[in-house]
């Protein structure tokens, strides 16, 4: 009997940096607003070219803990290490963001993601080859030379993950990205972060969707009131979740 051999196309650019990715750790991280612990002394390690779904109730924390972990925000106590070190200015560009909202400039597709490039100091003769296999990969190539923010809401999300990716983040932190978009939208934003993955990329996704974490993620971190809940393999999380909070979530029963 032969093997198959199946070709599978490599979409993305194949542009990281060949060291070593960093790991992510937060240590006793909290954030106080207003009188109110609402990051409540959470320990958190992520592991290079993990992909880990941040999920919980409304007000849990959820995007608080992301944008700490971007660095957004800054802790009011506690610390975030990159491989064992404080944040420093080097860090901002071996990570980006995606908002739920896309923040689009005012030009056209290409350019939106030309402007990243060289925003990260990415050399003008590498930019247009790069823009194009981003495009390409978020079969976005034909809307290259239209307006940004004319595309359909699910296209230009595409671009904004596009252009995250195209600055080649070691770590790419995304903020329920797929929100507001319907099933076939989702699907393909979910394909590029597949691909991203499978190229080494560590991912890091609030959602609220269940069905999309049980796609792609291979590791739950479960908020609830400021704190992790449990941080369980995704496997196991949807089978047999450790926390009360969580199994009252998946069970789609209210969690205070
Ligand atoms: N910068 C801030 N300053 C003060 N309070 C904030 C800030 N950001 C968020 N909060 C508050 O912290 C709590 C958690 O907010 P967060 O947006 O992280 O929740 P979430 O888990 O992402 O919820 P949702 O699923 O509804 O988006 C909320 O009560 C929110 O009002």
């Amino acid at each position: 009997m032969h093997d198959v051999v199946r070709e599978v196309p490599c979409l993305l650019p194949a542009m990281r940096a060949l060291e070593p990715c960093l790991p992510l750790q937060a240590r006793k991280i909290r954030f106080e607003a207003g009188g109110k612990r609402l990051i409540d002394g959470l320990d958190l390690s992520l592991r290079p070219g993990s992909l880990t779904a941040i999920m919980g109730p409304n007000g849990a924390g959820k995007s608080l803990l992301l944008r700490l972990l971007h660095g957004l925000l800054r802790p009011t106590g506690g610390e975030i290490l990159w491989a064992g070190r404080a944040a420093d200015s080097a860090v901002a560009t071996r990570q980006a963001m995606v908002f739920q909202r896309p923040v689009l400039l005012r030009r056209s597709v290409a350019a939106n993601v030309s402007y990243a490039l060289e925003v990260r100091g990415i050399p003008a003769c590498e930019r247009s080859a790069r823009v194009a296999s981003v495009l390409r990969a978020a079969r976005l190539e034909h809307l290259a030379e239209r307006p940004a923010r004319v595309l359909s809401g699910g296209e230009q999300q595409r671009l904004a993950v596009a252009r995250a990716l195209s600055v080649s983040p070691e770590i790419l932190f995304l903020d329920e990205p797929t929100a507001s978009l319907d099933p076939a939208s989702t699907l393909a934003i979910e394909d590029l972060l597949r691909q991203a993955h499978e190229q080494g990329t560590t991912l890091v996704l609030v959602t609220h969707d269940i069905g999309q974490a049980k796609r792609l993620a291979q590791e739950v971190v479960f908020l609830h009131r400021g704190r992790i809940a449990e941080h369980t393999p995704a496997d196991r999380f949807f089978v047999c979740p450790e926390s009360a909070e969580a199994r009252a979530f998946l069970e789609g029963r209210i969690v205070l």
